[in-house]
């Protein structure tokens, strides 16, 4: 990549990240400064993060921080004043273990934080489940903040799992995807059928699908769903079944930085 393609890459990449978390604050996902979104810069070793605890209305482009897959910020490039987000070890991990995710959300979104709170898995009862999750939502362990352990939570997790969410024992969600617009997906589909499960529960039991229909509908979906030569709905559609997850095997180095 010149040195002209990858800087196009960081701009675009700050740009996204940056409206994405309004988005987050739209579907109302986040309360005040909680929550975070990252995404890979593609074909480098680097990824974009939100600053620590500053508010949604004062993120931009500029404001966001250039991490190295270690989740160390790259020095002088812009946002480097500020702190990165809390979590910016845990989006680092994933990063370097599940080499097809390009984004990494997180949610305090109230339906799905109070399944973490239980410790207790989304059960697949709904056709929307199985379409965009391909089964239950899974449980991660307790994990303290501040280091890795959310990320290597979140990996033990998902490996092997059709999810793209996980739901991180007593703290909340956190969601992948091929880049973080397909990641803010999961996390607003998530609180989706989060709700809608626990409406159901209100009722009385919901029914389970059978496990064939939910492999037949995460296919369809995956595959078929929407127009012709569209991207796929996540990145499981894009790598072998069942799971989103390879194995990392580095990326290539890149020339300069932003
Ligand atoms: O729950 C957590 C910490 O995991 C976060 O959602 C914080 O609430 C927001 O942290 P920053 O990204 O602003 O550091």
């Amino acid at each position: 990549m010149t040195g002209a393609a990858y800087g196009e890459q960081v701009a675009r990449v700050r740009s996204e990240v940056a409206a994405l978390h309004h988005e987050l604050v739209r579907y109302g996902l986040v309360a005040w400064t909680a929550g975070n979104i990252s995404e890979r810069v593609p074909g480098t070793d680097f990824f974009i993060i939100k600053p620590s605890g500053v508010g949604y209305g004062e993120l931009t482009p500029a404001s966001l921080i250039l991490c190295d897959l270690a989740g160390r910020p790259v020095p002088g490039t812009s946002g480097t004043g500020l702190a990165p987000s809390s979590d910016t070890a845990a989006h680092a991990y994933v990063y370097r273990h599940m080499s097809g995710v390009g984004g990494v959300v997180h949610t305090h979104s109230p339906y799905a934080t109070a399944w973490a709170a239980r410790g207790e898995p989304v059960p697949c009862v709904l056709t929307a489940m199985a379409d965009e999750f391909g089964g239950d939502i899974p449980v991660g362990p307790f994990a303290v903040i501040g280091d890795d352990s959310i990320g290597r939570g979140i990996v033990s997790t998902l490996a092997g799992h059709r999810s793209r969410a996980v739901l991180m024992r007593n703290h909340g969600p956190f969601t992948i995807g091929r880049n973080a617009r397909d990641a803010v997906k999961a996390a607003v589909m998530l609180e989706d059928v989060a709700r809608t499960v626990h409406l159901s529960r209100q009722l009385g039991e919901p029914a389970p699908i059978d496990p064939g229909a939910i492999d037949t509908l995460f296919h369809r979906y995956q595959n078929v769903y929407g127009q012709p030569g569209a991207p796929a709905a996540s990145p499981a559609a894009a790598s072998p079944a069942p799971s989103p997850l390879t194995p990392a095997t580095g990326t290539p180095s890149t020339p300069g930085v932003q």
